[in-house]
């Protein structure tokens, strides 16, 4: 079967580790990345192969930096099966009517509001919603280690209501312009956060509400999770159920700070030393007056990446399971190991 052409418009963060699992995946192919500027990332995307889409305007500088382009971001769009839209949030959300012009399937991020298109996205939870649709968004890195973990949970259990605190990374580490340097900022100071209604996107009967707080700090955001379950379980009940999750990692061997765990990815010799499963600190696991708390760390750089190559799985209808979507996309990612 011919492979599934995926277009990345965006090749930052997100869009630089979404075009590198779509390549590792055997049913689909990146068909080339979109960049405005010829910087390093884009000296990188050259050696790594891929084909570059400009826009117009920015074909001089590219030819003045040595850059080979292959054409304009309209042209790869028009030989795409599915764009995978990783440019900067609420700029996705313009290039929407470029998609349907070209009657092109696209998948969004999180940093674009929900009303981008009907369908907010998590693997595990509603993968099936997907199924088919051609627009699609891929929720915020700390929904969707909310998701994955919640899901399970009201599956087994039943979730009366979630309470969640976030404390969130100010900033990537490649990101030079975005502070606090030495604050706590409140994210927002109205409460909640966009996480808990963002959660209710792909799981509306859960009770959830979140506060945010950005830390300087640029490596994970940290969830400090209180949970009331319908039926009675113990906090080794729960630590079985995650180790049972594709994309839970239990976190022991004396780690007890997101540095640690940057530090054992890189240990593990990951790309990019990412963690792309929620990281949940085993020892925090642990159930209070008949409430269940625990800590989980993101990696917001990586968490968000396989679920886009689930996301172009359902949508594309190259596997009607999610659990084996998910396995294909774990193992050809290294994913739980
Ligand atoms: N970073 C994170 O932690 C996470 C981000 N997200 C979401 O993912 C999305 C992307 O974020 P992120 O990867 O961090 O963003 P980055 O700023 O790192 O990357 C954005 C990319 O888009 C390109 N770009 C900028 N403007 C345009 C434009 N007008 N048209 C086409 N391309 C453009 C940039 O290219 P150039 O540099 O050449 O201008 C760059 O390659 C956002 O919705 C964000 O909220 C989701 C989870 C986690
Ligand atoms: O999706 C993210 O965070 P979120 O889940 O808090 O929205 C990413 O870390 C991007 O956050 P940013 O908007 O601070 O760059």
């Amino acid at each position: 079967m011919a492979k599934v052409k995926v277009a990345v418009n965006g090749y930052g963060t997100i869009g630089k580790r979404v075009a590198d699992a779509v390549a590792l995946q055997d049913d689909m192919e990146v068909i080339g990345i979109s960049k405005t500027k010829p910087n390093f990332e884009a000296q990188v995307a050259a050696l790594k192969g891929y084909d570059i889409y400009v826009p117009e305007t920015s074909k001089e500088a590219f030819a003045k930096a040595g850059l080979k382009v292959a054409g304009t971001i309209e042209e790869m769009i028009e030989k795409a099966d599915i764009v995978v839209d990783c440019t900067p949030g609420k700029i996705g959300v313009t290039n929407k009517a470029l998609y349907e012009k070209a009657g092109v399937k696209a998948i969004w991020q999180g940093g674009e509001s929900k009303d981008v298109c009907p369908i907010s996205f998590n693997a595990e939870a509603n993968y099936d919603q997907a199924y088919g649709a051609d627009f699609v968004r891929v929720v915020s890195c700390n929904t969707t280690g909310l998701c994955r973990a919640i899901f399970p949970l009201d599956q087994k259990y039943g979730v009366e209501k979630v309470r969640v605190t976030i404390v969130r990374r100010a900033g990537d580490p490649g990101d030079i312009k975005t502070g606090p340097i030495d604050a706590l900022v409140l994210d927002p100071v109205k409460l909640p956060s966009h996480h808990g209604p963002d959660v209710k996107t792909i799981m509306p009967h859960i009770n959830i509400t979140s506060a945010a707080i950005k830390a300087p700090t640029t490596f994970m955001h940290l969830h400090v999770l209180n949970i009331k379950l319908k039926k009675d379980c113990t906090a080794d009940d729960v630590k079985k159920l995650f180790q049972s999750r594709p994309r839970i990692k239990l976190i022991d061997g004396g780690i007890s700070s997101t540095a640690e765990i940057i530090e054992f990815g890189r240990d593990l010799g990951r790309s990019r030393n990412d963690m792309w499963e929620s990281c949940v600190f085993k020892d925090s696991v642990s159930i209070d007056d008949g409430e269940l708390y625990f800590f989980q760390a993101i990696h917001q750089e990586s968490d968000v990446v396989p679920e886009n190559v689930d996301a172009i799985r359902s949508m594309m209808k190259l596997e009607m399971d999610n659990l084996k979507s998910i396995e294909k996309t774990n193992k050809a990612m290294g994913i739980g190991l």
